[in-house]
């Protein structure tokens, strides 16, 4: 159990890794306004003060992110390979403590969090190897004295705003391409869990990164910093991952500069169970899928539609694997289930269970606060669901699993379409046509066949529709962070 930051200390086996202040241009910064606090969601208790950073303090790293920038991007793709490479060895040295940093900030289970270091660590290796590889082309002239090249360049200074629910992946995911392409970033985590991204400031410096190439600027001001990123001429970039709410008002900001923006956003994934599926292997990834992460990522199953002839059987084989799965403090063994990020995301789950009972569904497990009270939250299943229902078209961001009930293939592609969101989708059949129309008739930009579970450095992450703009992973991925130039030659 965490109370203070002494407890948090004890439990790393490199206390120094524990960093609280902003860290930019190369130095480790005080905040102008003073410090605030980052709590442990398990039990409430302050684990941590961390440096409250101004405006004008992020106005001066994205001023050093600019100068350092110049000279960064005359590095050659090799020598920013191998320096992004021992930045990924020191991530995974260190995958531990920083696994045991981010469940004490963020509440997740151990294990996710030293899965998520993994993860994260993955997108600082692949673009390292993609710094390599950074090509132009040559066009043969439209006229005989004419010579036609392509080049790409690095874009410059990126600054990136994140979610608390990966704290660390969601950083690197865009500081791995930023950086391997040439630019310089700026990285701004959220308030709730900046202790993850800090650190990667410590290990960056250690790495050898220069100074004001990476830099983390932890504000408790979301939105005073948000404008100062897409007002400040020096910044080119502005990629994001959170809500289309604020995807939205961020894209509205970034339009008076023409800024180049990167959006990752809400999603409302599908999760569709035909009767030709493996109906243990689509259990299995229902659980994965809906809840990883307590059902906190924006690719979660937020709608479960399982065919009428294996609805029943499909619900009691998922109701009695999770009935078992333990819900308690993510540095516990065996904890399935940490708690919700704060009281909001609690009262969320709540208000859609009592949406969904009023309009006839039946709670066949879970449907409460745990009782070991706080954020913890029953894992909960419910049947009877119906598209009028609120999580029909609102993000639950919990552990709420609806069950739909659907006769054929025209109609659930419907009803798996009928949303602003188009992020990631997921279902399980066997047949071989019905995968290939099913999976080219969804809406999204991720299809996940026969698995729960999409995520990887390899390939393109994103969404269409109001999901976001852009790609993120994946050779795509680099792209976002370079601008291509055509020189003309007369000869
Ligand atoms: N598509 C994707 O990959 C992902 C999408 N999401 C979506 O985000 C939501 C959950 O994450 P959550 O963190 O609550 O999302 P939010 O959109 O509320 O917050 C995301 C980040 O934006 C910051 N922020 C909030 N308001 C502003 C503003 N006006 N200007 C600048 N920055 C701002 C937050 O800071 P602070 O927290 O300090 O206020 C946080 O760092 C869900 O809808 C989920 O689907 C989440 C993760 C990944
Ligand atoms: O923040 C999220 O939800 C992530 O984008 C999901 S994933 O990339 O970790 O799957």
């Amino acid at each position: 159990m965490l109370d203070t930051m002494t407890d948090l200390k004890s439990l790393l086996k490199d206390p120094s890794l524990l960093e609280t202040r902003a860290y930019i241009g190369g130095n480790w910064v005080e905040g102008d306004h003073g410090t605030f606090d980052v709590t442990n969601p398990a039990r409430g208790d302050v684990i941590a003060q961390v440096s409250d950073v101004s405006r004008v303090q992020v106005a001066g790293a994205i001023t050093q992110a600019n100068t350092a920038q110049k000279d960064w991007a005359k590095w050659t793709g090799k020598e920013r390979a191998a320096v992004l490479r021992k930045w990924f060895d020191l991530m995974i040295e260190n995958q531990s403590d920083l696994g045991i940093i981010l469940t004490a900030e963020m509440g997740k289970p151990l294990a996710e969090s030293v899965g998520e270091i993994a993860y994260g660590a993955s997108f600082i290796e692949f673009f390292a190897e993609e710094a390599k590889r950074i090509y132009g082309e040559t066009i043969p002239g439209h006229q005989r004295d004419k010579r036609i090249t392509v080049i790409k360049q690095p874009i410059g200074v990126a600054a990136s705003i994140t979610p608390w629910n990966f704290p660390n992946a969601m950083i690197t995911r865009k500081a791995g391409p930023a950086l391997a392409a040439g630019c310089a970033f700026v990285a701004r985590p959220a308030a709730e869990t900046p202790l993850s991204a800090i650190v990667l400031g410590v290990l960056a410096e250690r790495a050898g990164i220069p100074a004001g190439v990476f830099n983390v600027v932890p504000s408790s001001r979301s939105s005073e910093i948000g404008k100062e990123f897409c007002e400040n001429d020096a910044v080119r970039k502005l990629t994001f991952t959170g809500s289309t709410e604020v995807g939205r008002i961020l894209l509205r900001q970034a339009a008076d500069s023409v800024m180049k923006c990167s959006m990752e956003l809400g999603g409302n994934a599908p999760f569709i169970v035909f009767d030709d599926a493996d109906l243990d292997a689509a259990v299995e990834g229902a659980i994965l899928c809906k809840f990883r992460n307590n059902g906190q990522t924006c690719v979660c199953a937020n709608r479960i539609y399982v065919q009428a002839g294996v609805y029943d059987a499909f619900a009691e084989k998922l109701r009695a694997r999770v009935a078992d799965m333990k819900v308690g403090d993510g540095l516990e063994d065996g904890t399935i289930f940490g708690p919700l990020i704060n009281a909001d995301a609690v009262v969320k789950v709540q208000e859609h269970i009592a949406d969904a009972t009023a309009k006839g569904a039946n709670v066949i497990l879970g449907g409460n606060p745990s009782s070991l009270g706080g954020t913890f939250f029953e894992p909960t299943i419910v049947t009877g669901a119906t598209r009028d229902m609120a999580f029909s078209t609102d993000e639950t961001f919990g552990p709420l699993a609806p069950l739909f009930k659907f006769e054929d293939e025209d109609e659930v592609i419907a009803m798996a379409n009928d949303t602003i969101f188009g992020l990631a989708s997921y279902f399980y059949a066997k047949d071989l046509s019905r995968v290939y129309k099913v999976a080219e008739a969804l809406e999204y930009g991720i299809v996940g066949v026969n698995t729960g579970i999409i995520s990887t450095e390899v390939a393109p992450f994103g969404g269409v529709k109001q999901s976001g703009l852009g790609r993120e992973g994946s050779h795509h991925g680099i792209e976002d962070y370079l601008e291509m130039k055509y020189i003309c030659m007369s000869v």
